[in-house]
C-alpha cells in the first residue's frame, strides 16, 4: 500500500475469471455486505452507496473509504486520513471479513497493512500488581522466605531459582491436557510447544488456583519488597515507585512433548531501532516484559529426560539470540521439576532444550510481569 497526500490505500490484485463483469458486480457486494454486517462502517447516503463508499463513525464523519476498480487489474480501497492507525484499523475490520472478497481479489495486500498495523501498536501495559486479589499471600510469602536472598539474587544476577512452589498431581495434569489440540500447537521454526492461555476460571477448574495466584502475587511481592537502591552489579533496574511492576490476567500454559524444543530467545528483544537521546546507546526494546516467571507442573522429571531451560544470564544486550552460543556465553541449565519456580530477566537469552523421553509431557505455566514505564519500548 502508499501514501498518497492524505489518501492511503490497499491496492488487490483481482484474480483471473471468465466473467469480469459479474466479478466486479460480486466485489461492489461483498464491500456493501461488509459495511452493513460490520458496525464500524456505515454508508455514507443512499445516494452514493452504489459507489461502495462508507465512512468510519468511531474515527469522525471525516474518515471516508471508497472501494473501486482502478485499473483492468486491480481493486483499490482508499482511505482518506491522516492517520497511519486510522487506517490500519480499517485494515483490520476488512480482514476479519476478508472471506468476502477472497474468490475475487488476492487479499494478500490486506495482511502485509494488518501486520504492519500490529507491530506498530504499543504493547498492552497491564493492570496493576496490587490488583492481583490474592487468597494465599502466606504461601507467597513462605515461597520467598524460604529463600531469605532471593531478591538480593534477582537484583544481582537477574534469576533466581526457588524450589518450594506448589506441587501438581497427574490428574491435575491431564486436565490441563484437555487445552492442546492442533490450534494449539506452535507451527514456528523457532518453537514446537503448545499453548493455552489460562484465565483464573479456567486455572481453578483445573485446580490450578494456587498456582495462577502464587504467579500473579509475584509482581506485587516484587513492588514491596524489591531493594529499590540498584547494585553497581545489577543487569537490571529494580522496578521503583514511580516505574511499578504490572501483571496481565492471565498465564501462559506450554506444553513440549517429544522432539519438542523453543530455540535460543529473549522474551524481550532488542529492535534494530536504535534510541535517539544520546545518553542511552540502548536500541528499542520490543514490549514492556521486565521478569519471566515459570512454574513447572511435571511428574518426575529428570535430567536425561531432555527439556531442561537453558538461561544465558549476561545476554540482555545481546541482538542476535544465537550469539549466546557461537560467542560461548555462560549458561544454566533448570531441569523443570515439579514445584520449581524460576524468576529471570525477561531480556536475557534462554532456550527449552530438546525434550527426549518418550512419552513424558514437559509442562511449564508462565507468567510475564511488566514494568511499562521507563521501560525502553519507543512510544
Ligand atoms: O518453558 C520454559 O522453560 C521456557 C519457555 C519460554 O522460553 C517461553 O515460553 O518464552
Ligand atoms: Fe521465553
Amino acid at each position: 500500500f502508499s501514501t498518497v497526500a492524505n489518501t492511503r490505500e490497499v491496492v488487490f490484485p483481482l484474480l483471473k475469471t471468465r466473467s469480469k463483469d459479474r466479478q466486479l458486480r460480486n466485489l461492489k457486494y461483498a464491500f456493501q455486505e461488509l459495511v452493513e454486517t460490520t458496525e464500524f462502517f456505515v454508508q455514507n447516503s443512499p445516494a452514493q452507496y452504489h459507489d461502495s463508499s462508507c465512512f468510519v463513525p468511531a474515527m469522525g464523519a471525516k474518515t471516508e473509504l471508497q472501494f473501486q476498480q482502478s485499473s483492468p487489474t486491480e481493486f483499490v480501497l482508499k482511505v482518506n486520513t491522516s492517520e497511519n492507525s486510522d487506517f490500519g484499523w480499517i485494515c483490520v475490520k476488512m480482514f476479519e471479513q476478508k472471506q468476502l472478497f477472497e474468490d475475487f481479489v488476492d487479499t494478500t495486500c490486506l495482511t502485509d497493512a494488518v501486520s504492519d498495523h500490529c507491530y506498530s501498536l504499543l504493547p498492552y501495559p497491564g493492570f496493576p500488581a496490587s490488583s492481583a486479589k490474592l487468597s494465599n499471600t502466606a504461601q507467597l510469602d513462605g515461597l520467598f522466605r524460604g529463600q531469605p536472598f532471593c531478591m538480593d539474587e534477582l537484583r544481582d544476577n537477574g534469576f533466581v531459582v526457588l524450589d518450594n512452589g506448589p506441587k501438581s498431581t497427574t490428574s491435575g495434569h491431564r486436565l490441563l491436557d484437555q487445552y492442546m489440540n492442533e490450534d494449539a500447537k506452535k507451527h514456528s521454526s523457532a518453537r514446537t510447544d503448545s499453548v493455552h492461555f489460562l484465565n483464573r476460571d479456567e486455572a481453578k477448574d483445573c485446580g490450578f488456583q494456587e498456582h495462577y495466584e502464587t504467579l500473579m502475587g509475584i509482581a506485587s511481592y516484587l513492588n514491596d519488597n524489591m531493594d529499590m537502591e540498584s547494585s553497581p552489579h545489577a543487569p537490571i533496574t529494580p522496578a521503583t515507585k514511580d516505574n511499578p511492576l504490572t501483571i496481565p490476567n492471565t498465564i501462559q500454559l506450554a506444553e513440549y512433548a517429544e522432539n519438542d524444543f523453543y530455540k535460543p530467545h529473549s522474551d524481550n528483544s532488542l529492535t534494530s531501532e536504535v534510541v535517539s537521546d544520546a545518553q542511552n546507546s540502548d536500541r528499542v526494546r520490543s514490549n514492556f516484559r521486565h521478569y519471566t516467571c515459570i512454574l513447572y507442573c511435571n511428574d518426575d522429571w529428570e535430567e536425561e529426560d531432555g527439556g531442561a531451560l537453558r538461561l544465558y544470564p549476561n545476554t540482555r544486550n545481546l541482538v542476535h539470540p544465537d550469539d549466546a552460543i557461537s560467542d560461548g556465553y555462560d549458561f544454566i541449565d533448570v531441569i523443570p521439576k515439579n514445584g520449581r519456580l524460576i524468576i529471570f530477566d525477561s531480556c536475557n537469552i534462554h532456550s527449552v532444550e530438546k525434550v527426549t523421553h518418550k512419552t513424558k509431557k514437559r509442562r511449564a505455566l508462565t507468567l510475564w510481569i511488566n514494568r511499562p514505564n521507563n521501560s525502553g519500548v519507543a512510544s
